[in-house]
């Protein structure tokens, strides 16, 4: 898996791999623009376009004042280059690039403090003002500029991170962003590009390799990793010869109501695709037509609104609760049922958080290693409001280590926080499975591979990202706009399928 780093570590990994493999460091900037510009050459096709290249005075300017001479290389030869003079500091590698780019004849245009700022009529404009090195909110005259470069109406490809962008931490309301229509940044997406709240500042972002040490990669300690199908190949496991349903556990849906059954046809037929062995749904008894005519392999165990349902415990490997079960006193009395008499680890979804919210104590008695499944709303009930998702970030990995709990926060890049303190970023899932009863898909498949022996956080990674690879697979290459969650659970077969190899 990806380590994720925040900034003083992405600089330790530049300076660790300066010293070890070793490669000076106007070297590595200058394999750092090849990236960019390799992947830039490749997409960009028209050399007569306009291009006007902003650079800082850092290493991001640095960067910056490469790629232009690159780019020129490339015989992209209508580029105009501008280095923000604002203040006197200037790192020596963008002083030699400065150089290079004067011994290869290419004009550059400084801008001073408080000087006007030029009118702008390039099609693409190449951002390498400020990159990882930010260490304050954007003012005086970067702030103009950044505003500035924000009116034109230009494609804006940003150099490893827009200007005024923080990687990691919050992100000020009013932080003044380069707003970037593309970003290709080095080894590593940053943190916060994962988050909602980078929306508003970039609308794509490549990653581009550009060697940086994979010892220090492997032995860095970070609290965030990013979840790809190498590591997927690793944590599936394929059926093995001779086994038999009794192999793959059973497991036990307690889901639906009059008004939301669709929810417990979801979860255990999902339930039922991802592999359960055995699947039991706990419905009322009005769900019985539907659920036998819409999956008939689903056995059920009966449930009344004001009634325990009998249940014998004992008999199942795995429980998945919540889904349309709806807030009233008797799914709290079922909690506390199962947090009594099941001690395996459950998957607790949907209304099920709703009723925990308002009874926090009973979230620390759940079966140890739990997995819970909130959105961003039913998370904010649980563990109170949040400003920002970094702030959610916080209180995910504070409240799996405290409570014993794996922690999936649902989003475009769904995070897992683990009780062992880590922060895993799911990377499969797509808008088109922005509609209801996604989520009641995902409870039912993490339910199934809890049930087939998969550790709770091996249930977690792989559910989430089977269940994004199945909308992936549907929506992409169609460039589908909607994928219902049916869909994605006729797709779980076909997706588990590619790893079984
Ligand atoms: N050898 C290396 O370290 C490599 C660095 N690379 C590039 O280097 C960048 C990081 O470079 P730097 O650390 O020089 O930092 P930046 O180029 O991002 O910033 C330059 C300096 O601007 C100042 N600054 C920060 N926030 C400011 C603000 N709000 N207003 C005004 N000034 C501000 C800081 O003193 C900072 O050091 C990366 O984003 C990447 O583009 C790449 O070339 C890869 C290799
Ligand atoms: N834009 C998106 N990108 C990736 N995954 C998404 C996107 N929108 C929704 N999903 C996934 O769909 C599911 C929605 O869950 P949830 O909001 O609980 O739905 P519901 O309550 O309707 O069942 C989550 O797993 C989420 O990650
Ligand atoms: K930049």
């Amino acid at each position: 898996m990806l380590p994720l780093l925040v900034s003083s570590q992405i600089r330790e990994a530049d300076a660790y791999t300066i010293a070890n493999e070793p490669i000076s460091s106007i070297d590595l900037m200058e394999r750092a623009s090849k990236a960019f510009v390799g992947w830039f050459v490749n997409h960009f096709q028209d050399k007569e376009q306009a291009i006007s290249v902003y650079c800082g005075t850092g290493n991001n300017g640095g960067d910056g004042l490469a790629i232009a001479r690159l780019l020129c290389e490339h015989s992209f030869c209508n580029l105009s280059v501008f280095v923000a003079r604002f203040s006197e500091k200037a790192t020596a590698n963008f002083q030699t690039n400065l150089e290079r780019l004067k011994a290869a004849n290419i004009q550059v245009n400084e801008l001073t403090s408080g000087a006007e700022l030029p009118s702008e009529t390039a099609e693409i404009i190449i951002d390498a003002l400020l990159g990882s090195g930010l260490n304050k909110p954007l003012a005086g005259d970067y702030k103009k500029l950044v505003e500035h470069l924000n009116t034109i109406d230009a494609t804006k490809v940003a150099v490893d991170v827009p200007t005024g962008f923080y990687t990691e931490g919050d992100i000020p309301d009013d932080a003044t962003v380069l707003k970037a229509d593309l970003v290709i940044t080095f080894q590593l997406p940053k943190i916060n590009f994962l988050l909602p709240e980078s929306a508003a500042f970039m609308h794509k972002c490549e990653v581009v390799q550009i060697g940086l040490s994979q010892d220090f990669l492997c032995q860095v300690d970070t609290t965030y990793y990013y979840i790809e199908e190498q590591d997927i190949r690793q944590i599936y496991k394929a059926r093995g010869r001779f086994s038999h349903k009794g192999t793959y556990g059973h497991a036990l849906i307690i889901a639906g109501k009059d008004e939301t059954m669709g929810a417990a046809l979801l979860s255990s037929s999902a339930c039922a695709h991802a592999g359960a062995g055995l699947t039991t749904a706990c419905i009322p008894q009005r769900g019985l037509t539907a659920l036998n005519s819409y999956q008939p392999e689903v056995m059920v165990v009966l449930r009344e609104s004001d009634k325990l349902p009998e249940v014998d415990w004992d008999k199942f490997t795995t429980i998945g609760v919540g889904p349309g079960i709806g807030k009233g006193d008797d799914t709290l009395a079922l909690l506390k049922a199962i947090s009594e008499k099941f001690n395996k680890p459950i998957v607790v979804d949907a209304d099920a958080l709703n009723v925990l919210a308002g009874n926090n104590e009973l979230l620390a008695k759940l079966p140890k290693a739990s997995v819970i499944t909130p959105h961003m709303k039913e998370f904010d009930r649980l563990f109170g409001e949040h400003k920002n998702w970094w702030q959610r970030l916080q209180t995910a990995k504070k409240k799996a280590i405290e409570l014993g709990l794996h922690i999936i926060l649902k989003n475009d890049f769904t995070i897992t926080a683990a009780p062992n303190g880590k922060l895993y970023f799911n990377s499969t899932g797509n808008p088109a499975m922005a509609s209801g009863g996604m989520g009641d898909v995902l409870t039912g498949i993490i339910t199934a591979l809890l049930s087939q022996t998969y550790s709770p956080l091996h249930a977690c990674l792989l559910g989430v990202y089977l269940h994004g690879k199945a909308g992936d697979e549907l929506a992409l290459p169609n460039r589908m706009q909607v994928v219902l969650p049916g869909a994605i659970i006729k797709q779980l077969p076909v997706t588990m399928a590619k790893f079984n190899s």
